[in-house]
């Protein structure tokens, strides 16, 4: 008898050890499912959630995962385990424990799936989804003066540019004959524009053509609607996506919309490095009194500092691309949606305009910044739906950290969905579900920068948004202009849908406008 032969004899023939094999493997899973579900016990969630990230990818499928976590909240409480290893908030005293100003509480790798990936140089890492936070600073710190409030201000013209244009389109195609449209997709064309004219010196040709150019906002659809399920199991992205097999699969069926993005975006950098380098571009200014776009000083900040890697112009201009366009029109949609709804907020801001003598037809931003209502509505409109609406997790240190009496251990994901931050109602009031701008003006300062605080929209702390002084220049110029100038009558309000895949996505907001007579936009 062969020795393999006396072995399976000893355990009476291969049936046998096949069994045994199989109740190894078995009892080795128990084994880990039990280790997994064991680790956070103690906080209370869905069961399947305790030994598996399969369901939380399940709810971002479904598109409305905002909801769920609302419901998971309800059910369970302000702590709640959604994953083996993570756990949402849904109280936003947890901010400032979660979102730290100093380093040391990287984000999870949810972000990974976001980074566009490329065979040769692996993800290419941006600053709102780096996890590194000595990449980050290296990616920021340059960049991080263009943005504060001080400077903002100085893209203001490029933005009345692009208000004309919009001016120009919707008087020349929907004034006349009272058509419908989709405002809604207006919104979006003007934010995309103006942040095309804001870094490239170029407006993309949305609102020239009215049409989707070059598939871009679709491209970045189906990104988005690719990457969300993944965020909740990054392993399964890694072995799909970001690697030369999974890459080369994906470009052969061109479902790797994060590419297209990449190569738009190479082109602008090549072209505008081109014009720089033959003498064409010069920074002369003009009627608007633009100054420089951000792709001509990224190059110059990355020529000017040898520390700054070559490849931090594409990182730094994905940035904007991604984060800075959609996200500005969701808030514009939002805002527009909720005052045509609530017809009587609609006059109260009116009102305030009218009385505020501003500059026609385009209001200057030092005019509008500081108008009380018109600063309620747009805070109103960027707690009711932030453009990015599934947790912001970040990982726990070492040491472990304790929120709303939950001890996390270290390595924990965790992380508050600002959709359900922003409607805490011991915070914002019973009412919290509800468009209702007062809110913002009822009480002293000091209650309405709590208020501000516990919106996180924008995120909070350390990786904060960046450009969000530039997205609230951009409402508080369109919003004003939009009124002023026209009476907008929603059509079909039931048709405004929703559509969760991380970025908040909104379809359908159609309307009927007409212009208001020449004095109806001043009052003085
Ligand atoms: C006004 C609408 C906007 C909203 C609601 C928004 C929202 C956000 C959020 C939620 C984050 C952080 C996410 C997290 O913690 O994971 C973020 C980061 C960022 N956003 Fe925005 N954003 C807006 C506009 C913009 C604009 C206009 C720009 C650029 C021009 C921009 C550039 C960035 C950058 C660079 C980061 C990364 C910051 C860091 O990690 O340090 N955003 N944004």
């Amino acid at each position: 008898m062969s020795s393999r032969g006396a072995i399976l004899g000893t355990v009476g023939g291969s049936l046998p050890v096949v069994s045994l094999v199989t109740c190894v493997l078995l009892l080795l899973v128990v084994f880990q499912l039990w280790r997994t579900w064991w680790r956070l016990r103690h906080i209370p969630g869905p069961f399947p959630a305790s030994i598996t990230n399969f369901q939380r990818a399940r709810w971002v499928t479904t598109k409305r995962a905002h909801l769920i976590l609302q419901d998971m909240h309800e059910k369970y409480g302000e702590v709640v385990r959604i994953g083996p290893n993570t756990v949402a908030f849904s109280n936003p005293e947890a901010i400032p424990t979660v979102y730290t100003a100093r380093t040391g509480f990287p984000k999870s790798a949810f972000y990974a799936t976001l980074q566009a990936y490329a065979p040769k140089g692996g993800n290419l890492q941006a600053i709102f989804n780096t996890q590194d936070d000595d990449m980050h600073k290296r990616l920021k710190t340059p960049i991080a003066p263009l943005f504060t409030p001080a400077n903002v201000p100085s893209f203001e013209g490029r933005v009345d540019e692009v208000l004309e244009c919009l001016r120009e389109k919707l008087d020349e195609k929907f004034i006349e004959n009272s058509e419908v449209f989709n405002l809604g997709q207006w919104l979006q064309f003007f934010a995309f524009d103006v942040m095309g004219t804001l870094t490239f010196s170029k407006r993309y040709g949305f609102l020239e053509t009215g049409k989707d150019v070059g598939g871009m906002l679709g491209t970045i659809v189906d990104f988005m609607r690719s990457s969300a399920p993944l965020t909740q199991i990054p392993w399964l992205d890694w072995a799909l996506r970001k690697n030369r097999i999974g890459d080369a699969f994906q470009r052969r069926f061109g479902v790797q919309a994060s590419l297209g993005i990449l190569g738009f975006v190479g082109r602008a950098i090549k072209e505008k490095q081109g014009t720089m380098s033959n003498g064409e571009y010069k920074d002369t200014g003009d009627k608007y009194g633009r100054g420089k776009d951000f792709l001509t000083r990224y190059i110059e900040l990355q020529q000017n500092d040898p520390e700054v890697p070559p490849w931090a112009v594409t990182a730094w201009t994905f940035s904007n691309v991604i984060a800075g366009s959609d996200s500005v029109g969701s808030l514009m949609r939002t805002t527009m949606f909720n005052l045509l709804v609530y017809p009587h907020t609609l006059e109260k801001l009116y009102d305030e305009l009218r009385s505020a003598n501003l500059s026609h037809p385009f209001p200057k931003y030092s005019e509008v910044r500081n108008l009380p209502y018109l600063d309620a509505c747009v805070q109103e409109g960027i707690r009711m739906h932030p453009p990015f609406a599934l947790p912001f997790e970040r990982v726990v240190p070492k040491g472990g950290v304790t929120i709303l009496e939950h001890y996390l251990p270290a390595g924990t994901a965790v992380g508050g969905s600002p959709y359900v931050v922003n409607r805490h109602k011991g915070m914002f009031g019973e009412d919290a579900e509800f468009w209702r701008p007062e809110r913002w003006l009822e009480k002293d300062e000091m209650h309405k920068r709590k208020l501000e605080q516990a919106v996180l929209t924008f995120g909070a702390g350390r990786r904060i948004c960046l450009g969000r002084h530039v997205g609230i220049l951009e409402i508080k110029k369109l919003i004003p202009f939009l009124i002023l100038n026209y009476d907008i009558r929603i059509v079909d309000p039931e048709k405004f849908e929703l559509e969760n895949s991380w970025f908040f996505f909104q379809r359908g907001l159609y309307a009927r406008i007409q212009k208001r007579a020449k004095d109806a936009g001043n009052q003085s």
